[in-house]
């Protein structure tokens, strides 16, 4: 049964993982290598928390309860409590892997390790882990206090207790489950992942403008945000990483990153999070940067 939560990583999916894990009673502890990711990650928790209870969907006491219950350190000893650890470190994988080298002799023995990877291979991650069997997919979307949905992924060694723990877990924070089987990118990416990817090359191409693209598909296809805003939202680091998962793991040229797309992130513009991508977000509004 799970209790105690900790989450490896203070970026924006840590820190919404531990955001509903607290609203859904349980005790979190965050970490990241870096004590200001710390800080930051949980002022981010606090405003948004903050931001529910003025919309009425939160009453300040749950508030209060909830952050009392979220802790943060750059001290991975502090998740020797730990019952289930989501990793939600960057999508890498020499650094998940170097992670978990880490964290595995921490972590209790019957302790749960999952990861959140948007789509790297869990049977391949399960690997770098002492706990194969107690190791799987949890892969939450962004933004982790809206998006309803949570893709289960098992590895070819993850055993039924394991999962069905998971599920119960998931289910506890009111969330949708949908399963998918431990192929690169699983379900939502290999089919949004290409979609973002192809409006890059419509801006490469010079088909249109930033605003172009963007508008045709939020008034064209109903979408809530344009795709190039959506790559900005998710990073486009993380874009790029999933589209070369996709490339190389299904070995089929549709799924080539686009070299704009390269450039980008070669330049540090990774989106929002950076404060430049496909718009530039560093004035009051974003303005397209192409
Ligand atoms: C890459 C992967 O591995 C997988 C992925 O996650 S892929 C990405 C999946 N996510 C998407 O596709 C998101 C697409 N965008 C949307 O659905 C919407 O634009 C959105 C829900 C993000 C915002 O909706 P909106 O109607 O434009 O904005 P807004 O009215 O300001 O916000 C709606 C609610 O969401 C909340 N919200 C918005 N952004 C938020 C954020 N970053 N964090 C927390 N809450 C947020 C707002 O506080 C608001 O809550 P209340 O109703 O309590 O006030
Ligand atoms: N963004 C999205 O829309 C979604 C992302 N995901 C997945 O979630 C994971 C995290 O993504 P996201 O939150 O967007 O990324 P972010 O870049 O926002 O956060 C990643 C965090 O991990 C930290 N980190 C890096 N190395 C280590 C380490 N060795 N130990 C601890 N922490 C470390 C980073 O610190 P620093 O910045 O200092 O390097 C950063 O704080 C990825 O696997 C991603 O694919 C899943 C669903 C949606």
């Amino acid at each position: 049964m799970i209790k105690n939560v900790g989450i490896v990583g203070a970026g924006q999916m840590g820190c919404g993982i531990a955001q509903v894990s607290a609203a859904a009673g349980y005790k979190v502890h965050i970490y990241d290598i870096a004590a200001d990711r710390v800080e930051a990650g949980l002022a981010t928790i606090n405003g948004n928390m903050a931001r529910q209870v003025s919309s009425g969907k939160l009453t300040d006491e749950q508030r209060k309860k909830a952050l009392s219950l979220i802790k943060g350190s750059v001290d991975l000893n502090d998740l020797s409590q730990a019952d289930l650890v989501i990793e939600a470190a960057t999508e890498d994988e020499s650094i998940k892997r170097k992670i978990y080298g880490q964290v595995c002799p921490v972590l209790k023995t019957d302790a749960i390790l999952a990861t959140n990877t948007s789509s790297l291979s869990i049977t391949r991650l399960a690997s770098a882990t002492d706990r194969p069997e107690r190791f799987m997919g949890i892969h939450f979307m962004n933004p982790v206090p809206v998006m309803k949905l949570v893709e289960l992924v098992r590895g070819i060694a993850t055993d039924e207790g394991t999962f069905q723990t998971a599920k119960q877990f998931v289910t506890a924070l009111d969330k949708t489950i949908t399963v998918a089987e431990d192929f690169p990118a699983f379900i939502v990416n290999r089919i949004l992942l290409p979609m973002i990817n192809e409006a890059i090359y419509t801006l490469y191409e010079g088909v249109g403008s930033v605003d172009a693209i963007d508008t045709a598909m939020k008034l064209g296809a109903n979408h809530p945000m344009g795709p190039l805003q959506l790559a900005d939202f998710i990073g486009l680091d993380t874009c790029l990483s999933i589209m070369q998962v996709l490339h190389d793991g299904l070995a089929d040229s549709k799924y080539r990153p686009c070299p704009l797309l390269v450039k980008y992130v070669e330049a540090g513009w990774l989106g929002r999070k950076s404060g430049r991508g496909f718009y530039d977000y560093r004035g009051d509004t974003p303005v397209p940067t192409r």
